[in-house]
């Protein structure tokens, strides 16, 4: 005897019903597949290429510079955001020190104190430091945790002023070649990074605002470049990136074709001094970084959506990039 499946009464199986040619069913999402080899081939190469930098990166420290002439619109904050959770999520550590230096001067200019720049540095007093601070732990600082955990982050603010984060030294800036006061303006003299040892074992993106006391107690304004080098250096960072409102370092400012792609740190100790003032606070950062031990950094356009990712998996990269010098011939045969 065999066994025979019952056929259906209403099922004439003789007479298949035409199938309508429906878009594949995933769940409840339509996908649309096209035959595409070429992109697929591209996607595959741009994962697999991103290998490489998945694997020096991972477990390791990076600095973001996210500077106040980045956080430009909603396109480019986004993606800040995005790359911060990426890197996260694929184990490397981002630590992010925000500027905010067109925040703090409209905040000045709304409340009628003035304000200027000497040498790239802003001149503080005793009534614009509150407003540095202000500006800095009280509102850019919030915004870009916020940010951040909008896209599925865990950031978590911390000033130079908490677990004594930063100590400042009052500095000077210098101006055709002359030291000038500037106020309550510091170096960072010394870096404890327990507290952001202690955020990251907890799994959080610290985002650092960089207002710090000197050994007085005294609050001073810390030029956001330099403190980032100083936390990267302290963080044993394996990159520094600085992300601005232009391509990278101009060796001839203005010509836009004159972007440096690659400098090691001798050269440029020795074309610091005479570039614009603006740049000077942040190659002299990049520089104090490489010569501190981290292995790269990086000035790269905060304009252009996603460049910190571009700049950090792929070979190319973009920016201009700060790399240690190779040792001269009397280090070389010492
Ligand atoms: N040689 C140079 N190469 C590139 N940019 C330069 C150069 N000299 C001066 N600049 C100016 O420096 C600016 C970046 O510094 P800054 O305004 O302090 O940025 P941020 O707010 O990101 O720290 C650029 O927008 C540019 O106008
Ligand atoms: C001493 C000094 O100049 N401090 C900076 C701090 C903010 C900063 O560095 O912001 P950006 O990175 O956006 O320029 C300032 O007061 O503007």
């Amino acid at each position: 005897m065999t066994h025979q499946d019952p056929t259906p009464p209403d099922v004439r199986i003789d007479e298949p019903s035409p199938q309508p040619r429906l878009p594949r069913k995933v769940g409840t999402r339509r996908v649309m597949r096209k035959n595409d080899p070429e992109g697929d081939a591209r996607k595959v190469a741009v994962l697999t290429g991103a290998l490489p930098w998945l694997k020096e990166f991972h477990g390791n420290v990076v600095v973001v510079k996210y500077g106040g002439h980045a956080m430009v619109d909603d396109a480019c904050r986004r993606a800040f955001a995005e790359d911060m959770v990426f890197l996260r999520t694929c184990g490397i550590l981002p630590v992010v020190v925000h500027g905010g230096g067109p925040q703090i001067s409209s905040m000045l200019t709304r409340l009628g104190i003035p304000s200027e720049f000497r040498g790239g540095l802003r001149v503080t007093t005793e009534q614009s430091i509150d407003v540095v601070r202000m500006v800095l732990v009280g509102q850019v600082g919030p915004e870009v945790v916020g940010l951040i955990n909008e896209h599925g982050g865990r950031a978590v603010g911390l000033s130079g002023e908490d677990g004594g984060l930063f100590t400042a030294a009052r500095t000077q800036a210098v101006v055709d070649g002359e030291p000038v006061d500037i106020g309550f303006v510091g170096d960072v003299v010394a870096v404890d990074p327990s507290p952001v040892h202690a955020l990251l074992e907890a799994g959080h993106i610290p985002v650092v605002s960089t207002v710090g006391p000197d050994r007085d107690g005294q609050l001073h304004n810390l030029n956001a470049d330099t403190a980032a080098a100083a936390l990267a250096v302290a963080l044993g960072a394996v990159k520094l990136v600085v992300l601005t409102d232009v391509e990278g370092l101009y060796a001839d400012w203005p010509d836009r074709d004159s972007l440096v792609e690659q400098i090691d740190a001798r050269e440029l100790a020795e074309i610091l001094p005479g570039l614009d003032a603006g740049m000077v606070p942040k190659m002299a950062a990049c520089l104090r970084a490489v010569e501190g031990g981290v292995k790269r950094a990086t000035v790269v356009d905060g304009r252009l959506p996603h460049a910190l990712l571009l700049e950090m998996f792929t070979t190319e990269g973009t920016g201009t990039m700060v790399v240690p010098a190779p040792p001269t011939r009397e280090e070389a045969t010492a």
